[in-house]
């Protein structure tokens, strides 16, 4: 799994588009916002960062903005990997977003250096960060994140799980806390699970891009490609499926993606993966009684791989055991991580 494999056509050019590296060639966007492009000096277009600690919401805020799952999301803590571009487009307006992994704190292994090199980049050049935290909340995880940020961009205290918040009133002495230990731009309490917050947080962050051509298409929701994205699915399942138990080192590596033109279905996609798990016990773990857990890791992923990409797919899963893959550099690298 290489995350700069290019783009392929989306569900509704398959067959007509050929694969292309292209900013245009990514996936499609339900298409529910502007028709027609405005005129060039109108447009505004820039780099939207998502940064924070794990398990704040960082992917659910992101699929949310973006209108459609393009980064997937779990329980588990350190689900998210890669930085994922997803874009929107609204009126005038192009939102580039980069999602990034969790800073990883805890332990130094070749897995987590990667991760932390992924956040570093992506905070590095953007227009405006968003840093989520949980509302009333900050701990050290949330601190080390902060101590991240460049000073010069404009940095937008998201206060997220807001629905989780019984007393709002308790909120007013933790935010003056939280305005001694940055100068944050502005203050954006909110739940990435209600639209009308996301709706709300769209016409905040719109002021901080600059007036620029768009860069991508405006129904284009992201530059990974289907293979990336496909990797991505099965790792949301495994992670789901398998709930605290599975480490989290677990991996998803495809070892095949070929499509074939299928007359009964338009598309028809061929994918083998396989879980990289560091145990025997873990590997039993996958697997589930009689394969069960398997199999039901294998269908939900093929349910929304078909529709995310429209497409009739196949989707055959092999579980691997490779001890102390996340301790090692170079494997770390040939499994897709920069
Ligand atoms: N109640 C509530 N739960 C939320 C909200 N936003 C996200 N969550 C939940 O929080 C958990 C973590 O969300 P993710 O989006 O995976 O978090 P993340 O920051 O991307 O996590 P990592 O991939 O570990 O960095 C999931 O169970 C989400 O459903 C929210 O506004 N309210």
């Amino acid at each position: 799994m290489n995350p700069s494999d290019p783009p392929l056509p989306a569900p509704a050019q398959a067959g007509a588009a050929p694969p292309s590296p292209e900013p245009g060639a990514g996936l499609p966007s339900a298409g529910d916002d502007a028709s027609s492009s405005p005129p060039e000096g109108a447009q505004r277009c820039g780099l939207v960062a998502i940064v924070g600690k794990p398990n704040v919401g960082k992917s659910t805020l992101l699929n949310a903005l973006v209108g459609q799952k393009i980064s997937i999301t779990s329980r588990k803590a350190q689900t998210t990997r890669h930085r994922i571009t997803g874009m929107r487009t609204r009126g005038a307006t192009q939102f580039v977003f980069v999602d990034t992994p969790g800073f990883q704190t805890r332990h130094s292994t070749a897995l987590n250096r990667s991760l932390n090199k992924t956040v570093m980049g992506a905070v590095g050049d953007v227009d405006v960060v968003l840093f989520l935290v949980e509302a009333g909340r900050f701990t050290l995880g949330d601190a080390k994140v902060l101590s991240l940020l460049k000073p010069g961009i404009p940095v937008l205290l998201v206060a997220n799980k807001l629905d989780q918040v019984h007393r709002r009133g308790e909120l007013a002495p933790w935010l003056r806390d939280m305005q001694e230990r940055h100068a944050f731009a502005e203050f954006v309490p909110m739940s990435a699970k209600n639209p009308k917050d996301i709706e709300r947080l769209f016409g905040i962050v719109e002021k901080y891009l600059p007036e620029q051509p768009w860069w991508y298409a405006e129904d284009e929701l992201t530059d990974r490609s289907e293979k990336f994205m496909a990797a991505e699915m099965v790792r949301e399942k495994l992670f789901r499926l398998t709930g605290e138990e599975l480490p989290y080192t677990s991996t998803v590596i495809i070892d095949k993606f070929d499509e074939e033109p299928s007359p009964r279905h338009g598309r028809m996609l061929r994918i083998a993966a396989t879980i990289v798990v560091e145990r025997d016990s873990h590997k039993a773990m996958v697997i589930g009684e009689k394969g069960e857990r398997l199999k039901r890791i294998g269908t939900e992923a093929r349910t929304e791989l078909e529709k995310l990409m429209g497409a009739k797919v196949f989707l055959e899963i092999w579980v691997k055991v490779r001890a102390g893959w996340a301790d090692d550099e170079a494997r770390v690298r040939s499994f897709g991580y920069e």
